[in-house]
């Protein structure tokens, strides 16, 4: 038997394509020749050896200028509710029924706008300046009713606070609470709705109302137990490293930190104390110096606050005067909370001088530490915990619930 050489090709060429076709799942890993793998090229199909190569996944820290690029703490937003659907107008006309009536159906109602809180979301980054909500659908003639348009819900943060015309008209501060902000219109009446004895084929139908507008403004507050409150450079955001699972940016130069950060210091108990970390504060920051204190609204939520001092600079405690100074300019009371301090840097030589006068002068608790370090950080930890007891104590005495984490 002759067997050409063209046939044998042919037959060499469809083998390779059968095997190809059994190979399951191609991957390929770069740098990787071991023979238990079957290597085609840079491609081989052992799932096992891919998952060897394969680099863990780190979560990557957020950088505070992408975060800043990102974090949004207010927004105009207008928000347009559904139209109703229009009713309908038709007459029932069917083989020995001719006059058979008025059968046109109403119309649906327009979707409503609901704003809901979603645990997930942190920022109102992702709200657009108009929503409209979904009209409702028009009747149709043998009396069927439009179908009513599904709520549109928009996901906000925990610790939203909802204003119209600067007033506040929602404070949305548990997970899953929802705030219908519009009403979408009712539908319009179809012919059939308009049927009575005095008039057996009405003519009239109605349109949908129109949605509900409105213009709200979306602020969105912290939500933490403690405030760390300092001028800049005090080491608020060391601190923050130091006593939580938290990793906002350190540096050696004023305003570092451009968002305020909430980091969590977990207790054996599974008591959780949420700490925010804010932008430093200068003395004028009311009269817009340094950043301002427009971001002091995210220790508004604050249930107790930690003044942190830089005890290696000269007079620590002016700071301290300042700072009060400054939160009392932007809501009478708020330096009252209930506080403590802490004395950082207590590493430098100059701290330990400082921290005997400011004892003298300061009615409240003084702790001294070194976030750099992390000298005597336990003893804050503890008296956060009883500033939080304090506070569930307070809370359970006038019957509300506790902020939990
Ligand atoms: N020696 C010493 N240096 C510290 C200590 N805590 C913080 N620092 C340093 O102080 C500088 C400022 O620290 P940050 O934590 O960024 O200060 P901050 O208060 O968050 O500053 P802003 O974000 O700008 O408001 C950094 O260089 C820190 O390394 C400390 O306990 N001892
Ligand atoms: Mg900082």
């Amino acid at each position: 038997m002759t067997v050409s050489l063209g046939l044998v090709q042919r037959w060499l060429v469809q083998d390779v394509i059968r095997m190809s076709r059994k190979v399951p799942k191609l991957r390929r890993v770069s740098g990787c020749t071991s023979g238990k793998a079957v290597v085609l090229g840079h491609y081989y199909t052992s799932s096992s050896l891919a998952t060897k190569t394969k680099e863990f996944s780190r979560k990557k820290e957020i950088s505070e200028k992408k975060l800043t690029r990102h974090f949004i703490d207010h927004r105009k937003v207008r928000l347009i509710a559904g139209s109703g659907g229009k009713g309908a107008c038709s007459f029932l006309s069917e083989p020995r029924k001719e006059w058979g009536g008025p059968d046109g159906g109403n119309g649906g109602d327009g979707g409503n706008i609901v704003l809901k809180v979603d645990q997930q979301v942190k920022s109102l980054s992702m709200i657009t300046p108009v929503y409209r909500g979904k009209d409702g659908e028009s009747g149709g003639s043998k009396n069927c009713y439009g179908r009513s348009a599904s709520t549109t819900y928009i996901p906000v943060p925990v610790g939203t606070i909802v204003k119209e015309n600067g007033k506040k008209v929602a404070d949305l501060s548990h997970h899953g609470q929802e705030y219908v902000a519009v009403f979408g219109g009712a539908g319009g009446k179809g012919n059939r709705f308009f049927l009575s004895n005095e008039n057996r084929a009405p003519l009239s139908a109605t349109p949908g109302e129109k949605g509900q507008e409105r213009v709200l403004q979306l602020e969105l507050l912290t939500m933490a137990h403690a405030g760390l409150v300092g001028f800049p450079n005090a080491g608020k955001s060391s601190l923050l490293r130091a006593v939580s699972n938290a990793k906002p940016a350190v540096a050696a130069y004023p305003f570092t930190t451009l968002n305020p950060h909430v980091g969590i210091v977990k207790y054996q108990d599974h008591e959780q104390v949420a700490v925010a970390d804010i932008p430093g504060i200068i003395r004028g920051a009311h009269l817009n110096r340094g950043l301002g204190i427009s971001f002091l609204r995210h220790i508004e939520r604050c249930r107790f606050l930690l003044f942190v001092l830089d005890l290696s600079i000269a007079e620590p405690w002016t700071q301290l005067q300042d700072l009060r100074f400054e939160l009392e300019k932007y809501e009478p009371g708020l330096s009252r909370r209930p506080q403590a301090v802490v004395a950082n840097k207590m590493d430098l030589p100059e701290a330990q001088e400082n921290l005997t006068e400011l004892r003298c002068r300061e009615k409240q608790r003084v702790i001294p530490v070194s976030a750099l370090t992390g000298d005597n950080v336990e003893e804050l930890i503890l008296h956060l915990r009883e500033l939080y007891d304090g506070y569930l104590e307070a809370e359970e005495r006038v019957g509300a619930k506790p902020m939990k984490w």
